[in-house]
C-alpha cells in the first residue's frame, strides 16, 4: 500500500508542480476556500498523524492541510507524532511544508500580531523522536540552514501583502514544554542565545522535514513577549488566546497567496529535495529489511 502512493510522490516531484502542505499551529485547525475539500485518513510506518488531512485545490493548486494537534487541540507539544506528520504529507505527494505557529517573542521590535519569518532554530527539546533513522539504516542529513529560502521568500511576499508586519529572518528556540519559561531562561534565551522567538513545535518538524527531502518554511505568529518583559509580567495563555483569533486570520489571509506564488517547482536551489543524497551511512547489505519498509515514502528515492 505505501509503495503504490510513494509513487505519486515521485510523479509530483517530476512534473514540477508544487502540492503545498500547511501545517496548522495552535488556532489553526482548518484552511479555507478549498476546492473539492476532503479530509483524508492516512496511515504510516510510524503511527497515526495528528488527524486527518484536508485535502483540495486552492488556486489551482493542490493543498494539504494538517492541524498539529489534531482538530480540538488533542496533542500537547511534545506527543505531536511529529514523524507521523511529515510522512503522511510526504505520502500525499507534498513537496513545499509550510507551518504556521504560535510563539512568544524576545525583541521590543517583535510584537504581539507580528509574524517573523525565521531561518534558524536553535532546538532545546528533549523528550521526541527526532529522527527517522536508526539502527538498522543510519543516515546524517545537513540542518545548518534549516529554513528552504525559496519558501521563506514566498512567506514574506504572502504576509507583507496580506498587511501584516513581517520580520525578515529570525531563531526560533524550540522549548520542550508545556509549561512556559522561568524569568531566568527567557533572559538567558534572549540575551545570551541570541533566541528572537520561542514555541514548543518546530523541532524536530523541521529537521524530519529535511531528512524527508521537503522543502520546510516556518510562520512564526507572534501571540506574547514571553516572561522576560519587565512590562508584561509572566505569560498567561488567555492572553495568548485572545492574540490567537488575529493572527490566525492573517495566516489563512497568507496561505491564500500562497498558490500564486509557489506554483512553478523545479529542483529545490537550496538542496532540500536531495537532503538525502549523501546522507545514508549504512552498508547497503547491512541495512535492515523492516527498517528500510518503514522509510518507504520518505527515503524510498535513494533507497
Ligand atoms: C497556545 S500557547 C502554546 C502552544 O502554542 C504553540 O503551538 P504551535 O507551535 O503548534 O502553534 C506553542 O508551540 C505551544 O505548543
Ligand atoms: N511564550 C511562549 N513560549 C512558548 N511557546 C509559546 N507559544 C506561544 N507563546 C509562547
Amino acid at each position: 500500500m505505501f509503495h503504490a502512493i510513494f509513487d505519486t510522490v515521485k510523479g509530483c516531484q517530476m512534473m514540477g508542480q508544487a502540492k503545498i502542505g500547511i501545517i496548522g499551529g495552535s488556532g489553526v485547525y482548518d484552511i479555507d476556500g478549498l476546492e473539492n475539500a476532503a479530509w483524508v485518513t492516512v496511515e504510516t510506518p510510524w503511527g497515526a498523524p495528528s488527524d486527518a488531512l484536508l485535502t483540495g485545490r486552492l488556486d489551482g493548486i493542490e493543498m494539504v492541510f494538517l492541524p498539529r494537534h489534531g482538530r480540538g487541540h488533542v496533542h500537547s507539544p511534545s506527543t505531536v507524532p511529529y514523524r507521523a506528520n511529515i510522512d503522511a504529507l510526504k505520502r500525499l505527494g507534498v513537496t513545499d511544508v509550510i507551518a504556521v505557529s504560535a510563539c512568544g517573542s524576545f525583541r521590543e521590535d517583535m510584537a504581539p500580531g507580528d509574524f517573523v519569518m525565521v531561518d534558524q532554530f536553535i532546538d532545546r527539546t528533549f523528550a521526541r523522536e527526532k529522527s527517522f533513522f536508526g539502527t538498522g539504516c543510519v543516515a546524517h542529513v545537513s540542518v545548518a540552514h534549516p529554513v528552504c529560502e525559496r519558501l521563506r521568500q514566498a512567506c514574506l511576499a504572502a504576509g507583507r501583502a496580506q498587511g501584516v508586519t513581517c520580520h525578515d529572518g529570525g531563531t526560533y528556540l524550540a522549548m520542550e514544554g508545556p509549561q512556559f519559561s522561568t524569568v531566568a531562561e527567557s533572559k538567558m534565551y534572549r540575551d545570551s542565545w541570541g533566541a528572537d522567538v520561542i514555541g514548543m513545535t518546530n523541532m524536530p518538524e523541521a529537521k524530519l522535514a529535511r531528512e524527508a527531502e521537503l522543502c520546510y518554511a516556518s510562520v512564526a505568529m507572534i501571540t506574547d513577549f514571553d516572561s522576560w518583559h519587565p512590562d508584561h509580567g509572566a505569560v498567561q495563555i488567555s492572553d495568548i488566546i485572545a492574540t490567537l483569533g488575529a493572527n490566525s486570520a492573517n495566516a489563512r489571509g497568507l496561505v491564500a497567496r500562497l498558490p500564486a506564488m509557489l506554483r512553478a517547482r523545479d529542483v529545490c536551489a537550496h538542496g532540500c529535495d536531495h537532503a538525502l543524497e549523501h546522507a545514508i551511512m549504512t552498508a547497503p547489505d547491512k541495512r535492515d529489511p523492516a527498517v528500510l519498509a518503514k522509510l518507504d515514502a520518505v527515503a524510498g528515492r535513494v533507497l
